[in-house]
């Protein structure tokens, strides 16, 4: 906590979704805690500054993250909340992911004003996504399709989709449902259509290795079972060397004490994609991660990813 005063700061980022997250974590505090004071940071960073470029070509791991990470160990925030798909891999020194809360729904979601699933859509219709993963897998079931980039914040690409420059776009259902949106999802693309990036749909919390006061306070909102579940996807990214601009897709469900992860990689025109997947037990999520990563990379997903960095 910071020690001048007795009150949690939260740092986020200032899009509506991000803002939800953290008013989200400010509330669990507040039941876990009683009386406790919360108080959000809302911050800029370069990923919301950067809006015309596609995010593949901008690169960098951590667009959305750094400012956040810097208030933290400058001592201005406390923790910072992020949704874990755009978190990279790695964590700065002197910080550490200590919470992933509970995942919502981490299916993409079909959104359209005109019709009601992809199979639905005519020949040529245009689909706005930026994502390399949703783009690849698209391309794969319907190479017909032609994909427009779709940058911005959810509410920014739902604008656009209705001045009518796409016929559909694809967004995270959990940011939809989040925002109270859950009724312009026409359909939950299931994982066997398109399968999820790493951590999609789950909410990390952020703060200084070293903050005991802090990790205790966030204790009660820790997932176990989103953890061993994210864990293993994010393991498997780790090894491939993925950041979240990569066609890249990795999806874990956990029954009883076992864990099963998908992963895929492919070509950004579809023309290629590998699937693999593992089972084992909960206590080596991580391991089967990188297990896969490696499975991955024996089929051809290295030459598939060096030509992915050499065209971005
Ligand atoms: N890359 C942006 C981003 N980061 C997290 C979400 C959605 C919510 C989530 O995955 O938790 C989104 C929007 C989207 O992909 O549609």
């Amino acid at each position: 906590m910071t020690q001048t005063t007795n009150i949690v700061r939260i740092a986020t980022r200032k899009s509506a979704l991000a803002l939800w997250q953290a008013e989200f974590v400010k509330a669990q505090l507040e039941h876990y805690h009683p009386g406790i004071l919360v108080e959000l940071v809302p911050m800029s960073t370069q990923g919301d500054i950067i809006l015309d470029t596609p995010l593949a070509k901008i690169g960098g791991k951590g667009l959305f993250v750094k400012e956040l990470e810097q208030a933290m160990l400058e001592g201005l925030a406390d923790m910072a909340v992020h949704s874990m798909k755009d978190m990279p891999v790695e964590f700065p020194e002197g910080l550490t992911l200590h919470t992933i809360c509970e995942r919502e729904d981490p299916r993409d979601a079909f959104v359209s004003n005109n019709f009601a699933n992809i199979d639905e859509l005519p020949q040529g219709a245009i689909v706005g996504t930026s994502s390399l993963r949703r783009q690849c897998q698209i391309r794969a079931s319907r190479p017909d399709l032609k994909i427009h980039d779709l940058r911005g914040n959810v509410n920014t690409r739902l604008a656009k989709l209705d001045s009518g420059q796409y016929d559909a776009i694809i967004l995270a259902a959990a940011g939809l449902i989040r925002l109270e949106m859950k009724d312009r999802i026409r359909a939950y693309i299931e994982p066997e259509v398109s399968l999820p990036a790493n951590g999609q749909g789950a909410v990390g919390i952020e703060c200084r290795t070293d903050d005991e006061a802090i990790k205790a306070l966030l204790a009660p909102l820790e997932h176990s079972e989103t953890r061993i579940r994210v864990n293993a996807e994010r393991a498997m990214n780790r090894h491939l060397e993925g950041g979240c601009q990569v066609p890249i897709g990795a999806y874990a469900l956990v029954n009883g004490d076992q864990v099963h992860l998908r992963g895929l990689v492919g070509a950004i025109d579809g023309s290629e994609i590998l699937r693999d997947e593992v089972s084992g037990h909960v206590n080596d999520a991580e391991k089967l991660g990188v297990e896969l990563a490696k499975m991955l990379l024996a089929q051809g997903a290295d030459r598939i990813l060096a030509e992915v960095y050499r065209d971005a």
